[in-house]
């Protein structure tokens, strides 16, 4: 596979306490890559490796098959966790001054954040002090102003923290769309539904040892367990249920339903299928809703790490 960048073995200690033991991850070309763990975890210090902030003790970091250089930070956007803009300077001022840093000329950067400020809905702001804007308001601009040259890597620290919902979401779509017109995005969250509607890959990072790493999908297979949730209307509720507890291993269903009916959830054995069991039912009552059970990044999240507590 054709990975954008590849981490290999990178190990960092702050004085004798190891902030990252060992970490390997390849992020693949134009896809988005969620990096999970709790907080203390080493998240934010492999970010801040990847951007040359902080150097390794040990490993390598590769960007397009190269090994990092100081130069790759023009191929990289980075929002990192501490936002930090010049209180006192107005807000296209500053934006102008940022992107002049990150080598575009001042025509280009004035065209360019002109659309992104469009884009985002904010072209009144550009005549604001800093101090005049709300922690979301900040941040909304420090996105534009991390995303304005094109970078093809993009890193983002909690992109979400300090939006309200309506925002969350348009940073969500923005990401998206930057995914679209071939940006690799690696960024690090707390919010696992931003991970179920973004992430193409995971890595989950637990007292800095990466403990889960992959292809979402397949980490998804992989957790879950032949369990289904089934909704019945029972032509005779006890005997189907004991008929069921001599097969199967079965228990009560949470989910919600208009109906009135037998809630299970009914996990097979490994070689059993859902069919099998369809067939199974099919003579005992009205099926209403019949769903695999498909663990969610925030039950794995909550699993891995409690085992390995
Ligand atoms: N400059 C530093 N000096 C000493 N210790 C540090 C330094 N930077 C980070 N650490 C420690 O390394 C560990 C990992 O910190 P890091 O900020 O990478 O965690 P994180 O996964 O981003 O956490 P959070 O989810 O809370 O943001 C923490 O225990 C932190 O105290």
């Amino acid at each position: 596979m054709d990975h954008l960048l590849v981490a290999e073995n990178v190990s960092k200690q702050f004085g004798n306490f190891t902030a990252l033991n060992n970490i390997s991850i390849s992020i693949p070309r134009q896809s988005i890559f969620g990096l999970l763990g709790p907080n203390g975890a080493g998240k934010t210090t492999f970010l801040r490796i990847v951007n040359q902030i902080t150097m390794p003790d040990t490993g390598k970091v590769y960007l397009d098959g190269k090994p990092l250089h100081p130069d790759d930070i023009a191929h990289i956007g980075y929002l990192p966790e501490e936002r930090g803009l010049y209180k006192s300077m107005k807000v296209g001022e500053q934006a102008l001054y940022l992107a002049r840093l990150k080598g575009l000329s001042k025509a280009e950067a004035k065209e360019r954040l002109n659309y992104w400020f469009k884009r985002l809905e904010i072209e009144g702001w550009w005549d604001k002090r800093i101090q005049e804007l709300s922690k979301g308001m900040a941040q909304k601009v420090q996105f534009v102003i991390t995303v304005l040259h094109n970078p093809k890597l993009l890193i983002f620290d909690e992109p979400f923290s300090g939006f309200d919902p309506v925002n969350a979401n348009l940073i969500k779509d923005e990401i998206l769309h930057l995914k679209e017109e071939g940006a690799t995005i690696l960024f690090s969250t707390h919010r696992m539904e931003s991970v179920e509607e973004l992430c193409d890959y995971i890595a989950l990072i637990h007292k800095s040892n990466k403990l889960i790493d992959g292809k979402l999908t397949d980490i998804k297979k992989e957790y879950k367990s032949n369990t289904f949730e089934v909704g019945l209307d029972a032509i005779d509720e006890v005997t189907l249920k004991r008929e069921l507890e001599d097969r199967y291993s079965i228990g009560v269903a949470k989910f919600k339903s208009i109906n009135e009916d037998l809630k299970l959830s009914i996990k097979l054995k490994d070689e059993e299928t859902s069919n099998e069991l369809i067939q199974f039912l099919l003579s005992r009552g009205k099926i209403n809703h019949f769903v695999e059970v498909i663990p969610s990044v925030n039950d794995i999240f909550i699993k891995t790490v409690t085992q390995n507590a």
